[in-house]
């Protein structure tokens, strides 16, 4: 379903190199590596928010940079590090939208959407503004499935949250995942939490792949330094590159 062929973006220096996967109907992929080390920057990439200098992202084999982007945002939905609501009900957040395509969300709609986010019909009516962080961002994400997205792109979704609350949405997208069959990019800079999905899972660092696969597989490699310092948590980013001979300055 969405192809990502040797996608590289160069912002001064090399951001992301060569970056290749697919994600299938009803998959997840992990996205894995350590701060700055280009994951947010892949995400935006694939829905447009970000521009890219080579390769090519085909969702259903149609090349993205085809299609417009409203058309895009609307089947490749993204959640937030931060949820960013507007300062109004909920309801009126989550029916943005399908505004945006002259449709009209109605209560009912509305509330099967809070109800899929594991919010209560009560939220409808509430001000976005004076909900806690965690039911922010479930209603960021019963906002991106207003859409009835092909594809969630998550950026940490859980960064801003209490363990409880993280736990309470990653069970969530594991469950909408699966029962809906959306295709879903997590990323993540926190081993634990991809153990947790159990998902095929790609480390990225400094920009470039380093891995693909089971993540319990990947710990046992003993054959990458690096992701075994990343596993053991004492990589030192662009350090570590440099190393290597292939930090983006010195190249
Ligand atoms: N517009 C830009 N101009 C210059 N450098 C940029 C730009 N956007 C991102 N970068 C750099 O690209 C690298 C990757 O940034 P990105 O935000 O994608 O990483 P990340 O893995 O998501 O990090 P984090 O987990 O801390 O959010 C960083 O070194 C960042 O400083």
């Amino acid at each position: 379903m969405l192809q990502v062929q040797n996608l590289s973006v160069t912002r001064g220096k090399p951001i992301l190199k060569e970056v290749s996967f697919d994600v299938g109907k009803g998959e997840m992929l992990v996205v894995l590596g350590p701060s700055g080390s280009g994951k947010s920057t892949l995400l935006r990439c694939l829905n447009r928010l970000d521009p890219f200098d080579g390769g090519v992202v085909r969702l259903h084999n149609e090349d993205v940079s085809n299609s417009s982007v409203l058309a895009l945002r609307q089947r490749v939905g993204m959640v937030f590090q931060t949820p960013a609501l507007m300062p109004f009900r909920v309801c009126d957040n989550i029916a943005l939208g399908p505004s945006l395509r002259r449709e009209v969300l109605d209560d009912a709609r509305c509330e099967s959407l809070l109800h899929q986010v594991g919010l209560s019909k009560a939220y409808r009516t509430r001000q976005a503004e004076t909900l806690s962080v965690g039911e922010q961002q479930r209603v960021a994400l019963a906002q991106v499935l207003a859409n009835t997205p092909e594809v969630m792109l998550m950026d940490e979704p859980t960064s801003a949250l209490d363990p409880t609350a993280a736990l309470t949405i990653e069970n969530l997208i594991k469950r909408i995942n699966r029962d809906l069959g959306i295709a879903t990019v997590w990323v993540t800079h926190d081993v634990p939490q991809a153990m947790r999905f159990d998902a095929p899972t790609m480390v990225l660092i400094d920009g470039r792949i380093i891995a693909h696969g089971n993540i319990q597989d990947l710990m046992r490699d003993r054959q990458d330094e690096r992701l075994q310092r990343f596993f053991e948590g004492r990589l030192q980013p662009g350090v570590d590159a440099d190393l290597q001979g292939e930090h983006p300055d010195a190249r």
